[in-house]
């Protein structure tokens, strides 16, 4: 993978700003404002009014560096004081501040984080009040990783009651502090990753010397690091002055910036697509819509689902009589790259095979008339339309298709293979795929929730969104069953009679898991995994991608939102309900959720529960044709 090229800043004086970026760091911090400010608004009557500032009390002018310079509100400030003057005060001079850091043109301005939990939302009003009185600037608010005490969520809780409070403003950051001695859970460093960490703030004194004396972080710190790497934070030193223990001139931007390139290659399918992380994409709809050239290009980018394609026809293929001519189809062909699969697949299987492609997007389809011309010697059988009206006068031993979407069979799989089947041998007539399960788990994604918030759009949430999911946490991580499936779909369809209005293709489940740390419920994140042919799979599953199709990288997962976040408290149960929904013209997801309570006695209180969404398709729906 290139390596990020990582944002190190240090604590600076306004004098040492050039020298600082000189020494290689890419920002400063600069404090806005210095001690002669404090001293005067403690000699202020408790009437009297701040007012302007005066020239000994003003730290930093605009210059030429200005976009390249952090703003530092003053470290005395208690938004949270439980003295309601010093409260006051407090808000008044971030005010002034943050607007004169805005003046100024700077980009973000960092603030103490709350330090009393009880007077938190005091803390939320002022910075709601001050997001509210300014445009540009984004507030970045320091929170420590831990708490220091028994509850080691708490510091995450405040956080997530000013987000709230603040209603999600982009604007708000967190600039996440990682003391020297921090040893926090994996659940804890993974709960923070949700959040917008655009910072993380270090202080000099976290580096030790190594053996030759260049100052190094702690392994721990490193770890923790390696994960907050992948968002890609700035990473600001504080406290510079403090250096002198470890050597001369100790040049921790070399150091760090090593660190950013000595991580381990990012998966491929970061590689790929790594510019759609969190990036929310209204899911295809093939049977209804033509494809462009271009999405069909992007499919044919994973060579792992075709291997696994190749090998479960080769399989198959294998499995038949030798003499036999196998008749293959490959239906929804787009441009061809099944049929390279499954021609590639007789060769080394030693079968004779006869190859017929269809498809019904008729600008895919002149690509297939091309590669029959130009790479298939004109040897394979086109058929154009759409498979459901195909009536070939013979039958297919194999139908080969990939008709799945990010939870299998939201992009219409059943329906169209259902339409199909009939044209199978019906000895030993065989689909690959055989069949696929669709999967779901609870997530907090405050970034996810927020974009589909932000579309202002009626209908947002009553769509599901494939995403490359970054800032995200499982909510149920501890539980044995955090991935739960949903249904499944078996091709051929022998068990049941078809149904009209397509009826045989609704399904319900309700799926409950466990979440043993406090949270917010902000939507659902679905996957599948589909069996090929026998023991030959794809999984988009977390648990076993890896074993299945590693680095497969076709399908993002899907992310199901719901419209109000559900706030979730420790040991509690989280139920979700999901509906495939079908009038025989369209199919669409409704789907709801609950949560309770679990006492010790093993008893439940009901919390909260959400509405149906996207009741009876309004929001949104697949075309059956
Ligand atoms: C996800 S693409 C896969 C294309 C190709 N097989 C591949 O793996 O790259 C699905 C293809 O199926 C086609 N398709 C969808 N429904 C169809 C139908 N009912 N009849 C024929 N083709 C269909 C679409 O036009 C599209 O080309």
């Amino acid at each position: 993978m290139a390596s990020k090229v990582p944002t190190v800043g240090i604590c600076s004086s306004k004098e040492a700003i050039y020298l600082s970026l000189q020494e290689g760091y890419d920002f400063v911090g600069v404090r806005l404002s210095t001690d002669a400010l404090k001293q005067r608004v403690e000699s202020l009557e408790p009437f009297e009014n701040v007012q302007e500032f005066l020239d000994s009390e003003i730290d930093y002018h605009p210059e030429e560096h200005v976009n390249k310079v952090v703003g530092l509100t003053s470290e005395w400030i208690e938004l949270d004081s439980n003295n309601a003057l010093i409260a006051q005060r407090s808000e008044e001079i971030l005010m002034k501040e943050v607007s004169f850091a805005s003046y100024c043109g700077l980009a973000s301005v960092v603030c103490n984080g709350p330090k009393i939990a009880d007077n938190i939302m005091q803390y939320a009003r002022s910075c709601s009040m001050i997001l509210d009185s300014s445009f540009n600037i984004n507030l970045l608010l320091q929170f420590p990783i831990e708490s220091g005490n028994e509850d080691l969520f708490e510091n995450w809780k405040m956080w997530n009651l000013v987000r709230t409070a603040c209603k999600y403003n982009p604007r708000l950051q967190l600039a996440l502090e990682l003391p020297p001695s921090c040893s926090p859970p994996i659940e804890l460093v993974n709960r923070w990753y949700a959040e917008p960490i655009d910072m993380i703030t270090l202080s000099c004194m976290a580096f030790v010397p190594n053996p030759t004396g260049y100052p190094v972080l702690s392994r721990k710190l490193r770890a923790i690091f390696s994960l907050y790497i992948r968002k890609n934070p700035k990473v600001f030193l504080r406290d510079s002055d403090f250096p002198d223990k470890i050597g001369e001139s100790p040049d921790y931007s070399i150091y760090m910036k090593h660190l950013f390139d000595t991580q381990p290659p990012a998966p491929l399918v970061e590689e790929f697509a790594g510019g759609y992380k969190d990036y929310l994409q209204i899911p295809l709809q093939p049977l209804s819509h033509n494809l462009e050239n271009i999405t069909y290009e992007i499919f044919e980018r994973d060579p792992v689902k075709y291997a696994q394609y190749e090998q479960a026809i080769f399989s198959a293929l294998n499995d038949r009589d030798e003499a036999s001519v196998t008749r293959i189809a490959v239906v929804g062909a787009g441009r061809g790259p099944l049929v390279d699969c499954a021609l590639r697949a007789a060769i080394s299987s030693a079968r004779t095979v006869d190859m017929i492609a269809l498809e019904k997007n008729p600008n895919a389809f002149a690509m297939l008339l091309l590669r029959n011309r130009q790479d298939w010697a004109g040897k394979v059988s086109l058929v154009f339309g759409d498979m459901r009206e195909w009536n070939p006068d013979y039958k297919i031993d194999i139908l080969v298709s990939e008709l799945l979407g990010s939870m299998a069979d939201n992009e219409l799989s059943p329906e169209c293979l259902d339409g199909v089947q009939r044209v199978l041998n019906p000895h030993n007539g065989i689909s690959i795929p055989s069949s696929y399960t669709s999967y779901i788990t609870p997530i907090m994604s405050p970034k996810l929730w927020s974009e589909v918030r932000n579309m202002n759009d009626a209908s947002a949430f009553a769509r599901q969104y494939v995403v490359l999911m970054n800032s995200v946490d499982f909510l149920a991580p501890n539980d044995e069953f955090r991935f739960q499936p949903l249904w499944s779909f078996h091709h051929p369809n022998n068990e049941t009679k078809l149904f009209t209005k397509n009826q045989h293709n609704r399904r319900s489940a309700a799926a409950s898991f466990q979440a043993t740390n406090p949270g917010i419920l902000h939507g659902f994140a679905g996957y599948f995994e589909a069996i090929l042919y026998k023991n030959i799979s794809l999984s988009t599953l977390p648990t076993t991608m890896e074993e299945k199709s590693p680095d497969m990288f076709s399908w993002f997962p899907m992310y199901i939102p719901i419209e109000k976040p559900m706030y979730i408290p420790e040991n509690s149960q989280l139920q979700v309900h999901l509906w495939r929904m079908t009038d025989g013209v369209r199919v669409w997801f409704e789907w709801s959720a609950n949560t309770y309570l679990i006492l010790r006695n093993g008893s439940q209180i009901h919390l909260s529960s959400t509405e149906i969404h996207n009741a009876s398709g309004r929001g949104f729906s697949c075309l059956m044709n």
